[in-house]
């Protein structure tokens, strides 16, 4: 444990059901005992982790990635998936490649998802189409969280998973992690826990442990599929997405990928070097993503 007088480690955790994995992890291991967690969505933990309010917390790449220089990457796990993710959408009303000139709304919870479609639709398909910020709240007044005036929407998380297990009539749910999979044959990123770099060096120890803990919590959690899916489903019932049975949610957990391997770092340095080639990140990080020396990678390379 930290030596008595030094402060709890604040931790962040994604208000999603993506993390609930994690949730269910740190609460049946009592890890999270010696640990503030505030929960939020990824933007808001971004904010709180480069403002000084958060020591630890799972943010988009995207936003790691514009920020490598004040942050470190907590080695061994990310929110990703090797093939379809479930909640990670560009929702569409016709064909992709009919998008040329239309209206995409992009999500302001998202930065990895948003930039992802982008590369998608305009070198993969080749479209150009007009991007839109979509406020969360505007989600709820369009059905599949597609404004009337767009040609398709970016949608993450809880509602993302929602479009997935319900799929309303009139669009297509096109998942952003497949369609990067079939591209690339890699798998896709799309969040990683990150420490604020002066948190690390001052307290290294501190890093080592809630890194030792999350990865316990992904291991207890893999471990225990049907108490985890028991327990996220009681989570969703008073979420704004609405209730999912605890066969989606299997499903869905069997997808998302919390590892953090050769793969998983070679798939952030090829989508590093596609975002730094427009201009959407610093130069590519194959220096910069190093493990904090002093923070082994649990039960694998120090
Ligand atoms: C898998 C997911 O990844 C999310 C996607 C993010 C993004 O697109 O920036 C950020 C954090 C993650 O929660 C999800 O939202 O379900």
């Amino acid at each position: 444990m930290k030596p008595s007088g030094s402060p709890r480690t604040r931790l962040g955790d994604i208000s999603f059901l993506n993390c609930a994995p994690i949730r269910w992890g740190l609460s049946d291991s009592g890890a999270a005992h010696g640990i503030d967690v505030i929960s939020a969505p990824p933007e808001r933990l971004a904010a709180g982790l480069l403002a000084g309010d958060l020591d630890i917390s799972p943010v988009s790449l995207v936003r790691y990635l514009r920020h490598a220089d004040d942050l470190c990457l907590l080695p061994g796990l990310a929110i990703g998936s090797d093939g379809p993710v479930r909640s990670c959408h560009l929702v569409s009303r016709g064909p992709l490649e009919e998008l040329d000139g239309r209206v995409v709304a992009l999500s302001e919870a998202s930065r990895s998802t948003a930039l992802l479609a982008r590369m998608l639709l305009e070198d993969a398909i080749g479209v150009r189409p007009v991007y839109r910020a979509l406020r969360r709240d505007a989600l709820g007044h369009d059905p599949g969280g597609v404004p009337r005036t767009a040609g398709a929407a970016v949608v993450i998380g809880d509602d993302a998973l929602r479009l997935w297990a319900d799929a309303p009539g009139g669009l297509t749910v096109h998942d952003t992690g497949e369609m990067w999979r079939n591209w690339t044959g890699l798998p896709m990123v799309f969040a990683v826990w990150a420490v604020r770099r002066t948190f690390a060096q001052d307290h290294p120890d501190a890093v080592a442990q809630v890194g030792a803990a999350l990865t316990d919590a992904v291991r207890r959690a893999r471990a225990h599929p049907r108490e985890v899916a028991a327990a996220a489903a009681r989570e969703a019932r008073g979420s704004s997405a609405g209730a999912f049975g605890e066969g989606v949610l299997l499903d869905y957990y069997r997808a998302l990928d919390y590892s953090l391997g050769d793969r998983q770092l070679a798939a952030i340095q090829e989508f590093s070097e596609r975002a730094a080639a427009r201009g959407e990140v610093p130069a590519p990080l194959s220096a910069r993503i190093p493990m904090p020396a002093r923070i082994p990678i649990l039960g694998g390379r120090t």
